[in-house]
């Protein structure tokens, strides 16, 4: 198949997006735009300069740079506009389901009411159902840099919302900085989450240790692993994902661009859908990292020499794991 064809095959198979980051999917014409609309000062002086800026050597590297993108976010419309745009672009590359992380403390912590991101974000959502026929849930992120009591707090700012919004907020999640912030910090946050009735995910094993996945299972009662692509350091932990199915949200264009892998045709994508495990393709932060997530199927394909088989069973494994 040549390249047209292979995007054609792979946009036509119903998936589901799993690893989305919506502060993420912020594109550098729209920082600009949205900085403008809210008369907010950026560093870089155009988008071109900004594009520029993408160079990372690390997560943090990335992090640094994505928080300071989410500062433009301020109002209702802006966190609506930056969701529908996502959709759009979701829906043409064949996602059917999304499942959508964001950043709650990223935006209380500059005195954005968590009553705007929540209604922002929804009103996008439920616009993306009747219109384009997306559905999507949310999945509430805490940010692993910060305290597991800020995490608690966080929480119980959102908690009296969650009747409005039982349609789309379904899970929580844990993201940011992962090496020096293990599992086990925010264990009594899950296990309150659990019994809430929340749906559970962590990000584990991008730039950390296999063992943080482990912990994310047993500690955190994790149901999928966000990257996990270090799983493969423990045979133990293999066969356990293997046997109970446990899905990994794996990004490749993420990892390349954040020097997880130092070339695509060097990832073990392919190795660990041989070995059985339930691998998920997904796109992460498409605006910083070069591609959304038919892109990231296309490259991933391409470089690793995937078939139409495997094409197949990740999307199927996409539609599997959702919640
Ligand atoms: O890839 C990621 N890892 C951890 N935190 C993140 N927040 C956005 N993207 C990421
Ligand atoms: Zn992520």
């Amino acid at each position: 198949m040549n390249t047209q064809e292979l995007r054609s095959f792979i946009r036509d198979l119903p998936k589901a997006e799993l690893h989305l980051h919506i502060e993420g999917t912020l594109e550098a014409d729209m920082i600009f735009a949205l900085a403008e609309r809210n008369k907010v000062r950026l560093p870089y002086a155009d988008i071109e300069s900004l594009n520029r800026a993408y160079q990372f050597t690390d997560l943090q590297s990335f992090l640094d740079l994505y928080y300071a993108g989410a500062a433009v976010l301020q109002t209702e419309q802006d966190f609506h506009d930056m969701t529908w745009a996502y959709l759009q672009r979701a829906a043409a590359d064949g996602v059917v389901h999304a499942e959508i992380m964001f950043d709650p403390q990223t935006h209380t912590s500059r005195g954005v009411a968590i009553e705007t991101v929540f209604a922002g974000l929804a009103s996008a959502m439920r616009q993306g159902h009747k219109e384009l026929g997306i559905s999507s849930s949310l999945i509430f992120s805490f940010l692993r840099h910060l305290s597991e009591a800020e995490a608690f707090a966080t929480l119980e700012q959102a908690l009296p919302l969650r009747g409005q919004y039982d349609d789309l907020w379904l899970s929580v999640g844990l993201d940011s900085s992962e090496n020096g912030n293990p599992p086990e910090k925010f264990q009594k946050v899950f296990a309150h989450c659990k019994e809430l009735g929340f749906r559970r995910v962590a990000h584990a094993g991008e730039e950390g240790p296999a063992s943080y996945v482990r912990d994310a299972l047993d500690l955190l009662q994790a149901e999928r692993i966000d990257h996990g692509v270090r799983s493969e350091e423990d045979p133990i932990l293999m066969q356990r994902l293997r046997q109970e199915q446990i899905p990994l949200t794996v990004c490749p264009l993420s990892n390349l661009k954040l020097c997880v892998v130092p070339d695509l045709k060097q990832h073990n994508l392919k190795r660990l859908l041989e070995q059985g495990l339930c691998v998920t393709v997904n796109s992460d932060d498409p605006a910083y990292f070069g591609g959304y997530i038919l892109d990231n199927y296309v490259a991933t394909a391409q470089a690793l020499g995937l078939s139409k088989e495997q094409l197949v069973q990740l999307a199927a494994n996409s539609m599997a794991a959702r919640f």
